[in-house]
């Protein structure tokens, strides 16, 4: 009836590259590196919900030496991850994640975060939550160096989600 999952993903910050989490753009000078839109958070939670599906991770899915997904929005990938979670009866009991990253503040645009991930995941925004936090300049994420993001998810049977409201 229940089945939990967590993700953990890292991009590295380049030059020359948009910066998109939680399927927002985000202005910066330097944007994710990666064979996708290397959206970090959406690939956290994308591997949080296969983990509770016991269904492998991203790179098994979409492998990065398939050009179809070369430059792919990952908000397409996180609506076809939550495709086979569906397929399997389940919905989002709630999602929680954390974005790692010295820079930029991403306080501004985590709500707009949030309303993307609920929508890709045909859930309430009340069942969603991120959050942010630097490293006090410590390692790769305070060097800006890179980008990272862990998630959370609880998947629950949908007949359970539909009778219990969040
Ligand atoms: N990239 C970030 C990082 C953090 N925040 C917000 O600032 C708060 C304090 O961060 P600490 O790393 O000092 O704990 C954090 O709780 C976030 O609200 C941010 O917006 N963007
Ligand atoms: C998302 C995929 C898609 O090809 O490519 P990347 O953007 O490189 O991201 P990564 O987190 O390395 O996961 C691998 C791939 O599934």
């Amino acid at each position: 009836m229940f089945r939990i999952g967590q993700g953990y993903d890292v991009h590295r910050l380049v030059p020359q590259r948009r910066l998109i989490l939680g399927g927002v753009e985000i202005d910066h000078e330097r944007g994710l590196l990666g064979h996708s839109d290397a959206d970090v958070l959406l690939h956290a939670i994308c591997d949080a919900i296969l983990g509770a599906l016991g269904e492998g991770d991203i790179g098994r899915h979409f492998p990065d030496t398939d050009s179809a997904y070369r430059g792919i929005s990952s908000l397409k990938l996180l609506r076809e991850v939550m495709a086979l979670a569906e397929g399997a009866g389940y919905a989002i009991g709630n999602l929680d994640a954390t974005v790692i990253a010295q820079a930029p503040k991403l306080a501004p645009h985590i709500r707009a975060m949030v309303e993307n991930i609920a929508a890709a995941c045909h859930t309430d925004v009340e069942r969603v939550n991120v959050k942010a936090t630097t490293t006090e300049e410590l390692g790769f994420a305070g060097r800006r160096e890179g980008i990272a993001a862990q998630a959370v998810v609880l998947l629950q049977k949908s007949s359970v989600t539909e009778e219990i409201p969040f």
